[in-house]
């Protein structure tokens, strides 16, 4: 079976913003909602919790077809049967979780705000980069900030999917997917909403429309 694209919203589901009793749903509604990723975050929780929500969103996933990555955790992400792992600087290094993986799951990798990072982890098998923060991210106040531009360097750059991340809302969203985002990977602006599915379908309809800024009406 072919895999869905790296692109449209990246729904990541941290446990420290919605409650455990409510991930699974929330993810469904998000999902409802046209989120085409889902990253399982969860930086807190005891080992059983951890490994049956696991279970419960690669479930989820798998029944919308969409793609499943779990957060750090390349062990995990193998336990459940999860697309693939997302790893940063305090994780294991790529070649690591590669070998733990094999070749046919995805590896993605934070890069934060350095091009040089990202053309190494794509040379080191990286199926897709990502960038931030670009806006104040109430999840990371303290991350990095990147810059804009960065997304157009990168597009031109790399080969692999780009992804973007931090404070992201569904209006400074619209700038990145047009500087050269294949994703937006959000928390707040879909999981700490009232209505999530609602929230999710603002983020999703960015992608619906051309917004690459070689766009031009016709004379
Ligand atoms: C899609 C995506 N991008 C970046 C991150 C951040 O990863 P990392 O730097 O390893 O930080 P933690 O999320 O583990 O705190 C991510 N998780 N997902
Ligand atoms: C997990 C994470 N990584 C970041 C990075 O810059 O690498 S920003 C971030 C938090 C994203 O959450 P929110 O959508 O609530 O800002
Ligand atoms: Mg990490």
């Amino acid at each position: 079976m072919t895999r869905p694209p790296i692109r449209g919203l990246y729904a990541i589901a941290d446990t420290d913003v919605i409650s455990v009793q409510r991930l699974t749903e929330a993810v469904a509604q998000a999902i409802a909602g046209g989120a085409r990723l889902v990253q399982y975050r969860n930086k807190t929780g005891p080992a059983d919790e951890r490994e049956r929500l696991a279970q419960s969103l690669a479930t989820v996933c798998r029944q919308h077809d969409v793609l499943y990555v779990v957060n750090d955790d390349a062990d995990l992400a193998a336990a459940v049967g999860a697309d693939g792992v997302h790893v940063g600087r305090d994780d294991a290094p790529i070649a690591k979780v590669r070998e733990r993986l094999g070749p046919r799951r995805l590896v993605g990798v934070s890069c934060y705000n350095d091009l040089g990072l990202a053309v190494q982890a794509e040379a080191a098998g990286a199926d897709y980069v990502a960038f931030g923060s670009f806006f104040p991210s109430p999840t990371k106040p303290q991350a990095v900030r990147a810059d804009i531009d960065l997304l157009r360097r990168a597009r031109s750059r790399l080969r692999v999917p780009v992804v973007a991340i931090g404070g992201i809302t569904p209006e400074n969203g619209a700038r990145l997917v047009a500087a050269g985002a294949d994703a937006l990977a959000v928390i707040t602006g879909v999981f700490a909403q009232s209505d999530i599915e609602a929230a999710a379908r603002r983020y999703a309809q960015l992608f619906e429309q051309r917004t690459d800024e070689t766009k031009h009406s016709p004379t």
